[in-house]
């Protein structure tokens, strides 16, 4: 037991008479009056009760194990986990089926010359055959003990051998001969025999003579398969890689407690392709610092860097380190195929295989009411990993999808062909091209709100969009618009600011709505992903990022600090990144990869299943929008002339109801926040203004616009022109 107070008369080592005393005070009979006198005394009489020795602080009680809770406890699967997963146990069987196979058709096609060197060394094996009948017949193996006997004159040992080699040889010189007149009169049958059995029985002996007369050193077989050997994991290894970390708590443990300091509270398994150890790090230390040195890890565990994936376990403690060391590193590992490759249609509604964990299971994402975020430096897989749900979208008829890829590489060209709205650059039409559309689908949401409010109650319980809902009511279709490399978007210095406010009513209000919104974005800081649109996304994808910033802004708060870490992934690791959202725990997912043609493949058969249901709409029909320059280019001059002589002010809902007039296949959708925000970055802001209801008649002040700004950023712009020009 141990004591709070602390040994002052013996500071430098172990007072063995006082513990001695103590052990013998508890060993005594207590007074168990006494005892509850004591326990129930006031703070103040404790105090005075000082001089009677030290509080035990670990009492009895609390060292009683717990009775085990068996409604609480965890009960172990009844079966493995590849049997209970049916896309395992597909993988399982199908992998036995195709290794079956393969070896079956391997050796079918090497026959002739398995053969072949049967043929050649039936002779050897006839001759060895013969030989070893004779040295048995005649006892030859007897031999040279028979030699030595004679070598060593000795009369009576020669004589016993002899008399028990006649006594051998005449017996196998009977079997001898049954045996010689039934191969003479096996020989007669065969020549008697139809051709057939002459020739079986020729084959059955250059096999058995072929088998008999081959090298010891060269099998007849070829391998069909070459294993590859893999060093086992133990908790020795996992010790000592552990203790070459340099993380200072683990080695202040080893070195006080040598390898107890590290503990394994589940034996370490095969995993998959790869061993599982459970590990409790020492008190005091947390999986994220071992995370952060995955490399050491690996070059502790002598593995390669691919092959290590540490993961923590908070639901149990910040020390509880679940370890998986693989027999390939992932990148490497082959990857099944992706399942959706021969669908020809697909139910959006359902989950859909994303990628594989690194013990090669699938991971599965959902898309309705959800929104995805993909971030991490430039090259490692956000445009192949945002591809995958806008392939399931498009591969659902009934679904719509928007595509806006704005870097300008085409990298969702592919899916051009079926998307109803389509733009990919990286100039100034097609960054505001997907604001207009993120301002459509905030429109689009506010209609759908209106629309699901009118739905009776048995039909929309939830006030949210169904799978049924989104198939059978026309305007509540799932609508998953993909904006590939947004941070051009949103920290454009025109669009920007207006685009990130859409993007989060929409990502708050379009879950429940059926209008999904699919971000990657390569420069995930605060200026170039809103917090706004960072904080509220349900689905994260965190691919290679170099910095503990990005990786909280892509998997969330905190997550760095959780040892959710995307820093950890190496150059080799493209395509592998941490999954936050798609089920309780963070996982890491390996993408399933899908190159240009194979999209390109995909597409089409989506295009011809929208073509059969006629879901094909905007750009995939083949309409064409109108540029927004045009726009853009026009507002300044056609706001300018839209101000009477008399008006140096006017309100800016006045503003909008004229332009409207004036261009209604301009400005028909234009609202007054986005004329606001459209005039912004020509330095027009808006002002309080005073002026007439020309319904109610009544004065008012409202939010308006100064003619005089308006014709200051003209000449401005027109100045800004001309000196380009020149
Ligand atoms: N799941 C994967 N498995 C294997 N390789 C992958 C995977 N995903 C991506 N890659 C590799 O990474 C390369 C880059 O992928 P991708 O173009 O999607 O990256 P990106 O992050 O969008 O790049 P950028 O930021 O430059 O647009 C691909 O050409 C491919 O070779």
């Amino acid at each position: 037991m141990t004591s709070n107070e602390p040994d002052r008369e013996h500071p430098e080592g172990f007072n063995w008479s006082k513990y001695e005393d103590e052990v013998a005070d508890v060993a005594n009979v207590v007074d168990l009056d006494a005892a509850r006198d004591r326990r129930n005394r006031t703070d103040d009489s404790a105090d005075l009760d000082d001089d009677t020795g030290p509080v035990l602080v670990d009492s009895p009680q609390a060292q009683r194990t717990p009775k085990l809770d068996r409604r609480g406890a965890q009960r172990r699967p009844l079966l493995p986990a590849w049997l209970r997963s049916r896309a395992e146990l597909r993988d399982v069987v199908m992998w036995a089926a195709g290794y079956a196979a393969h070896v079956t058709a391997y050796h079918a096609l090497r026959l002739p010359k398995y053969a072949g060197k049967l043929a050649l060394r039936a002779p050897v094996g006839l001759f060895r055959t013969l030989g070893g009948a004779f040295r048995w017949l005649f006892d030859l193996e007897a031999e040279p003990v028979r030699q030595a006997t004679v070598r060593t004159e000795n009369a009576e040992q020669y004589l016993h051998l002899s008399r028990q080699r006649d006594r051998r040889v005449r017996w196998r010189g009977i079997v001898a001969l049954v045996v010689f007149i039934a191969v003479v009169i096996g020989g007669i049958g065969l020549a008697l025999a139809p051709s057939w059995v002459r020739w079986a029985t020729l084959a059955a002996a250059v096999v058995v003579f072929g088998l008999a007369g081959a090298p010891a050193d060269r099998p007849l077989i070829d391998r069909a398969v070459v294993g590859t050997q893999v060093a086992k994991l133990t908790s020795d290894i996992v010790v000592r890689a552990l203790g070459v970390l340099g993380v200072a708590g683990i080695n202040q443990a080893i070195a006080k407690q040598g390898d107890r300091a590290i503990s394994f509270p589940a034996p370490i398994t095969r995993d998959g392709p790869g061993w599982r150890a459970d590990v409790d790090l020492p008190p005091g230390v947390t999986i994220g610092e071992v995370m952060d040195r995955r490399d050491k890890l690996a070059s502790g565990l002598g593995r390669p860097l691919g092959c290590v994936w540490p993961e923590g376990n908070a639901d149990i403690s910040p020390s509880r380190l679940v370890l998986w060391v693989g027999d390939q590193p992932m990148a490497a590992a082959r990857q099944v195929a992706w399942p959706l490759l021969k669908a020809s249609t697909v139910d959006m509604a359902k989950p859909f295989p994303f990628g594989t964990d690194p013990r090669g299971r699938t991971v599965d994402m959902e898309l309705p009411y959800t929104n995805l975020l993909i971030g991490s430096i430039p090259g490692y897989g956000k445009t192949a990993a945002i591809q995958l749900p806008m392939l399931v979208a498009a591969l659902d008829p009934h679904a719509e999808v928007w595509a806006y890829e704005l870097k300008g590489t085409g990298g969702l060209d592919p899916l051009a062909k079926v998307c109803a709205r389509y733009g990919s650059g990286a100039d100034d039409d097609t960054v505001e091209a997907a604001l207009l559309a993120l301002r459509d689908l905030r429109a689009e949401c506010q209609k759908r709100a209106a629309l699901i409010k009118g739905l009776p109650k048995d039909v929309c319980p939830d006030n949210k969009v169904t799978p049924d809902l989104a198939r059978r009511v026309k305007g509540l279709h799932w609508l998953v618009t993909g904006l590939d490399e947004c941070q051009e978007l949103f920290s454009h210095p025109e669009f920007g600011k207006e685009a990130g406010e859409l993007a989060e009513k929409i990502i708050k209000l379009g879950r429940a709505l059926g209008v999904i919104l699919l971000l990657a974005t390569q420069r995930p800081d605060a200026k170039s992903l809103p917090t706004g649109v960072s904080a509220n996304v349900g689905t994260r994808y965190c691919l290679r990022v170099m910095g503990q910033l990005e990786n909280d802004m892509v998997l969330g708060t905190s997550a760095y600090r959780n040892g959710i870490r995307a820093t950890m992934f190496a150059k080799k690791d493209k395509g592998v990144g941490y999954l936050v959202g798609a089920a309780d725990e963070a996982q890491i997912v390996r993408t399933f990869y899908l190159d240009g043609p194979t999209v390109e493949k995909l597409a089409a058969r989506a295009y011809a299943a929208r073509q059969t249901a006629g879901t094909l709409t905007g750009h995939a029909a083949g309409q064409t929008t109108e540029a927004p320059s045009a726009r853009r280019e026009t507002l300044l001059e056609d706001l300018l002339g839209l101000f009477r002589a008399d008006e140096p002010k006017l309100w800016a809902e006045t503003l909008v109801e004229r332009l409207t007039a004036l261009r209604p296949e301009v400005y028909a959708d234009l609202t007054r926040d986005q004329l606001g925000a459209a005039l912004k970055p020509y330095g027009i802001t808006t002002t309080q203004v005073w002026g007439t209801d020309p319904v109610t008649g009544k004065g008012a002040n409202r939010r308006g616009i100064d003619r005089t700004a308006v014709a200051d950023a003209v000449a401005e712009r027109n100045r800004r022109k001309d000196d380009s020009a020149a």
